[in-house]
């Protein structure tokens, strides 16, 4: 953490900066960032939930050989994010040998006082930083690429019209407003409290939302707009599959466990998860960038919290449990 005063408010509260960098990749050949193949690049660890979501699209939409990925080390050093050549992180960022995210940032721009986030959206040629939002990259990922991809991974060809289809906005845009708050976000306004009544606060609406997402599913559907995956499946999922592993002993989010308690939440969690199918509309997406990470989720966020909460003071602990880290279907 860069500072962890930064991110704090009165009573202990948690607070989640805006992102800075919000320019667009667009179809339009004459943009100022035009889609092309090879041109950007994505540095993310995959540890990071936000992050996460870009690894995932990345991969469901078949981007594979159309963006780049430039992994740092799994969780941050006192500097924050850097390159370590350990544990799939690459020694050093092969466009300017810069070790630290840190330096990425600085060249984008000199002037810059915000966080060193991941997820980072590079553009290669223009050598600028496009995007930090991971909400917006991935949006950018399933929707301005699709002329270098074959018909069946395009949008308008998916079947139910794609990952934000139109019929569906509103109401996509409605739950990633309060899971993005009370879930997304929410873990970490309990994890990261420094306050008993910050903690109280916080956690009461992320079960009441996990709760609601669970009747949500009543509808019987394999995912949370009925028969086909949209971006609202892709953004809870980053969280759930941290959340018993993770959250639940190291955020404290301790009032259920997804696997005990949520049964329709449980099997859409694992039947993502577990597919394993790269030819399927999944395409594994969410199995290939989460069962290589899923064991050092908690390793992760011990050392965020140790660094942030307790500010590198006293011993970091890292809980050994659950045994299994996600259950079969
Ligand atoms: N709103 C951003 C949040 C990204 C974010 O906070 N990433 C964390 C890692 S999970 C980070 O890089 N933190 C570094 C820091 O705060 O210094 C997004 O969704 O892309």
């Amino acid at each position: 953490m860069s500072s962890a005063q930064q991110v704090y408010h009165d009573k202990g509260r948690f607070t989640r900066p805006d992102s800075i960098f919000r320019n667009f990749i667009s179809k339009d050949p004459n943009s100022q960032f035009p889609a092309e193949k090879g041109r950007y690049a994505l540095y993310l660890s995959p540890g990071c939930p936000w992050a996460h979501r870009t690894m995932i699209v990345r991969l469901l939409k078949g981007l594979d050989s159309i963006i780049d990925v430039y992994q740092v080390h799994f969780h941050m050093g006192p500097e924050g994010w850097y390159f370590s050549g350990e544990g799939g992180s690459l020694t050093e960022d092969p466009l300017h040998g810069f070790k630290k995210l840190k330096e990425l940032y600085l060249k984008a721009d000199p002037n810059y006082t915000g966080r060193y986030t991941v997820p980072v959206l590079w553009d290669k040629k223009a050598d600028v930083l496009v995007n930090n939002e991971s909400s917006e990259i991935i949006r950018m990922l399933y929707s301005e690429f699709d002329e270098f991809l074959p018909e069946h991974l395009r949008e308008e060809n998916r079947p139910g019209h794609g990952l934000y289809p139109p019929q569906l906005r509103a109401e996509i845009d409605e739950m990633n407003d309060w899971v993005y708050n009370t879930v997304n976000n929410g873990v970490y306004k309990v994890g990261f409290s420094r306050s008993q009544e910050s903690y109280d606060e916080n956690i009461r609406p992320l079960f009441a939302s996990l709760d609601r997402l669970e009747e949500h599913l009543g509808h019987g559907k394999p995912f949370l707009f009925g028969d086909f995956i949209t971006e609202a499946d892709i953004r809870l999922y980053t969280t759930l599959a941290r959340f018993d592993v993770a959250y639940h002993s190291v955020f404290q989010c301790n009032l259920k466990l997804i696997r005990h308690d949520y049964p329709r939440l449980h099997s859409w969690l694992r039947r993502l998860y577990w597919d394993q199918d790269e030819e399927g509309p999944l395409r594994a997406a969410f199995y290939r960038t989460t069962e290589p990470n899923i064991g050092r989720y908690a390793l992760g966020y011990a050392d965020s919290k140790w660094r942030i909460v307790q500010e590198s003071q006293g011993p970091l602990i890292v809980p050994a449990g659950p045994l299994v880290l996600m259950e079969p279907l």
